[in-house]
């Protein structure tokens, strides 16, 4: 069995790399690929999976991984979390289920668009492997690894010493309650310059125990806020067993808190770790001047659960912390940081809100994988539980003895939810994979996608090609690459929409029309995606309705009708896209969208003499 599993790889690794060169060698060698795994032995049965989930599901938390069951076997009960929150009363309640622990569901019918949450951030800071940022706002400090090549200048911090940026309002911002004031007194306290370092090697790692020291100086400030920290899931126990988070987290933060920055007395190991825990598991990627950062919000927010079809969405926005003093600066890049969340799609009263603590734009595989290391449980809501992925088949491979007439075969996992399990053909049940097969051909094909310049047209085209016969169309790699695509056609040199060719512009519009059927499965209702799609659509259409109009293929009067309706259709897209971009912050380009998508809008009213 080993041999044999050992030849499949070297059969694959030849695959992936003769893949760029011999098109028909790739269909060629995924047929042996997938029938000498046909011939092999599967590891582990399924049965033995399928009572270790159930185990699983017994047990939320101990030594034990969660397993989520599908929507059926979430136990629910409620209880009275209200006391512990005087303004709870916001149209939602928190219920807690064995599985996912509390979760938010509604209180009342929610519409579409209709804002659930609107909470400032707890903390805020760099993420983990953050360059050198300023504390204030967020700026990246210095560029070619020296800090005095940075524009703008980094200053030292008058009172801890710190690196922060020179931009005016950072400067003036010191001496206001920021982000930075509570560990500038700790830093202050400790030995100035034990707490950073002119080696941006080794100051590189310090900024990953900014926000766990944030979360922690809480203790000493503020008690409220420490009860709700710790109210927060850790999954200690779980991480614990995972060396990698948990050395990283000791080198990381533990001994850079407590032996560099000298907090000892003031902070346990076992206290850090726990905090390294809550951030884990409850922290928000947030983007910030050009810098990742994570950021805790509550006492809400960090509580609602994760569904693989989210049906809210969410926004950060900057809320400046002194409209007055802010004026006076030249920069109004400084202030609070605040999450917006909105039902996505209408919610009835009862339901659960979910997010996405995943890409929706992967497959069940990868989505999982992620959710299991960073998150600690196995998701298993409906479209994990589905192998076509709620019939979107984003990770689905193409059986090449299928195709016949059109018909095309489908390899899909036999048990999504049991990641050993073996994939099968859907039409002809012939050709069975190893699930470890299937998942190097992915990891070597995303390797390469990865690498696509996302303003090269051409390769991104010739990647679709390459892999049209391994590849299922709406298979998630194929689907991020046409995303590029759909937004790069009518934007980059040489694809700007006035040189786009009617072929090209059909093409811009096939793969916003494919995208969006997906968009409607992954995340229903006003998305993003579908804002930012809409209007990559209308673009296509817009253009091809001047060009029939400009050389004579349409008459302004005599077909009045049917450019009335192509021109209603547009507007239709625009409205719909502005209408769910508007919510973007106002600094974002999503925003900037929305106003265009309004203004387009605007046009075409005009010109069809509309009321707007
Ligand atoms: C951000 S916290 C959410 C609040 C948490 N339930 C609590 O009681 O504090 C994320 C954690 O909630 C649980 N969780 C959320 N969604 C889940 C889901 N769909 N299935 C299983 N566990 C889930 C997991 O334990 C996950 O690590």
């Amino acid at each position: 069995m080993t041999i044999a599993i050992n030849l499949t790889d070297v059969v694959l690794i030849m695959f992936v790399a003769f893949a760029f060169v011999v098109d028909v060698l790739v269909a060629v060698v995924i047929h042996v690929v997938l029938v000498v795994d046909a011939v092999v032995p599967k590891s582990g049965s399924n049965k033995s999976n399928k009572q270790k989930n159930r185990k699983n599901l017994e047990k939320r938390s101990g030594n034990e991984e969660n397993e989520v069951g599908v929507d059926d076997d979430r136990k629910t009960e409620e209880i009275d979390e209200k006391e512990k929150y005087e303004q709870i009363d916001q149209g939602f309640r928190i219920l807690t289920s064995e599985i996912m622990g509390r979760y938010l569901v509604a209180d009342k019918d929610f519409r579409a668009g209709e804002m659930i949450l609107d909470e400032e951030a707890i903390v805020v800071g760099p993420c983990q492997g953050s360059k050198p940022v300023c504390l204030v706002c967020y700026r990246a400090l210095y560029s070619k690894d020296k800090f005095s090549d940075t524009i703008p200048a980094t200053v030292p911090c008058k009172k801890c010493g710190w690196p922060l940026c020179g931009v005016e309002s950072c400067i003036r911002a010191r001496n206001d309650p920021n982000d930075h004031s509570n560990e500038c007194k700790a830093f202050e306290a400790a030995r100035k310059d034990a707490t950073f370092s002119q080696d941006p090697l080794i100051q590189y790692s310090l900024y990953e125990a900014i926000v766990p020291l944030r979360v922690l100086l809480y203790k000493k400030h503020s008690a409220k806020r420490w009860q709700e920290i710790c109210r927060m899931e850790s999954h200690d126990e779980i991480r614990k067993n995972r060396p990698i988070i948990w050395n990283t987290n000791q080198d990381k933060a533990v001994n850079v808190i407590r032996d560099t920055w000298g907090l000892k007395e003031d902070f346990s190991e076992e206290e850090i770790h726990r905090v390294c825990g809550v951030l884990e598991v409850n922290a928000f990627e947030i983007g910030r001047n050009g810098s990742s950062l994570r950021g805790l919000f509550g006492p809400f927010t960090y509580l609602m659960a994760h569904d693989c079809v989210p049906n809210t969405s969410h926004v950060d926005v900057l809320q400046p912390i002194n409209k007055n003093k802010l004026r006076k600066y030249s920069d109004e890049d400084t202030g609070t940081i605040r999450v917006q969340v909105r039902a996505s799609s209408a919610i009835s009263k009862g339901e659960a809100f979910y997010l996405s603590y995943a890409y929706t734009m992967q497959g069940t595989m990868a989505r999982r994988k992620h959710l299991y290391e960073s998150k600690f449980f196995k998701c298993a809501c409906r479209r994990c539980s589905d192998p076509t992925e709620l019939g979107t088949y984003m990770s689905a491979l193409k059986c090449p003895l299928c195709e016949k007439d059109g018909v095309i075969g489908r390899v899909l996992s036999t048990n999504p939810l049991d990641e050993d399990a073996e994939w099968k053909c859907d039409k002809c049940g012939k050709y069975v994979a190893l699930s470890s097969t299937v998942s190097s051909v992915i990891e070597r094909v995303n390797e390469e996608a990865e690498k696509l310049p996302s303003d090269d047209v051409e390769a991104c085209e010739n990647f679709l090609q390459r892999y049209r016969n391994v590849l299922c169309p709406s298979h998630y790699l194929c689907i991020g690459v046409k995303h590029t695509l759909s937004q790069v056609y009518g934007k980059i040199d040489g694809y700007t929409i006035n040189e786009l060719p009617t072929s090209l512009l059909e093409r811009k519009r096939e793969l916003c029309q494919e995208l969006i059927k997906i968009f409607d499965i992954i995340e229903p209702g006003k998305s993003r995606l579908r804002g930012i799609t809409l209007y990559e659509l209308h673009a296509p259409l817009m253009t091809m309705i001047m060009r029939d109009l400009g050389e004579g293929r349409i008459h302004p009067k005599r077909d009045k009708k049917e450019l009335k309706q192509r021109l209603l259709e547009v507007c239709k897209y625009l409205e719909e896209s502005r209408e769910i971009l508007v919510c973007e912050p106002s600094t974002s380009s999503e925003y900037a969208t929305a106003i265009a998508a309004g203004e387009g809008r605007m046009d075409n009213r005009v010109y069809l003499k509309i009321k707007p």
